[in-house]
């Protein structure tokens, strides 16, 4: 048996995970073809690299089906329910850093934060006959932000991706997504809720908290842990 390592397997997460692995002496590597999911860890005997979407990483990690993973806060708070008891964060690795915001069209001068926006919800469902539509795949914590925040008229519609179009394509008034740069919330006419964030966001090493070990795996996770510094 082995410890089972899962990283994100494409993108800017894969490479910068594989750097920073790198830069503490333990070699990931994709092995095979560009298209095959297969890799390789040097420097530690005994080690899988699994490679995995980000956003299953979390669930893996929850099922205890990997020992070690590396995905951003935000999928974790939105996927696990009570995540700190089953992973525990590492450390967090100074990449991936993004802020969990909603965000509104730029032409809507009234509304600048989260009271604002409730009076805006409100009046929309008044002029509209339906409640206000804020598109997100981060479901669970903007609801739970928005009941925090006093934001009653409003319902979430599902967007797994391009997010920050829903609003010219009508099907959604506003968004709540990942933003860095900040460039595509520009690039789209909108702009954030002036109030804190849902979430700032990294990518972060985790432990699963579930995950069985046999003497031999423990030994090997010492060494990983110790190679790594966390
Ligand atoms: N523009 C960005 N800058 C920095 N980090 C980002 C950005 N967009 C997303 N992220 C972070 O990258 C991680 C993965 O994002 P996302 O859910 O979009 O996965 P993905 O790369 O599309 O992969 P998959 O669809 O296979 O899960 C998340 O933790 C997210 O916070
Ligand atoms: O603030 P910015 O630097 O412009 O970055 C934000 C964008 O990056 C992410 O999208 P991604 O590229 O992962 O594509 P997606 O729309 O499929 O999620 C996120 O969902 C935003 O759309």
């Amino acid at each position: 048996m082995s410890v089972k390592l899962g990283v994100p397997s494409k993108g800017r997460l894969m490479e910068k995970t594989f750097d920073w692995f790198g830069a503490r002496g333990v070699g990931l590597a994709r092995t095979g073809n560009d298209r095959e999911y297969a890799g390789a860890v040097d420097g530690v005997e005994g080690v899988d690299l699994v490679l995995l979407s980000a956003g299953e990483i979390p669930r893996e990690l929850a099922a205890g089906r990997i020992h070690l993973g590396v995905t951003g806060t935000d999928l974790i708070r939105e996927k696990l329910v009570q995540w700190d008891q089953k992973v525990e964060p590492l450390a967090e690795l100074g990449f991936g850093q993004a802020d969990l915001i909603v965000a509104v069209p730029a032409c809507w001068v009234d509304v600048d934060t989260l009271d604002d926006l409730d009076a805006a919800a409100a009046a929309f469902r008044a002029e509209h006959g339906f409640r206000m539509r804020i598109a997100t795949k981060y479901h669970r914590l903007v609801r739970e932000y928005l009941r925090h925040g006093g934001v009653a008229d409003y319902q979430l519609v599902d967007s797994q991706g391009a997010t920050e179009g829903t609003v010219k394509n009508l099907t959604a008034e506003a968004v709540a997504d990942i933003t860095s740069t900040g460039d595509t919330l520009r690039a789209n006419h909108l702009k954030v809720i002036d109030d804190e964030p849902v979430l700032r966001s990294q990518a972060t090493l985790f432990r699963s908290r579930t995950a069985k070990l046999d003497e031999d795996e423990r030994t090997v996770l010492r060494t990983l842990m110790a190679k790594l510094d966390v």
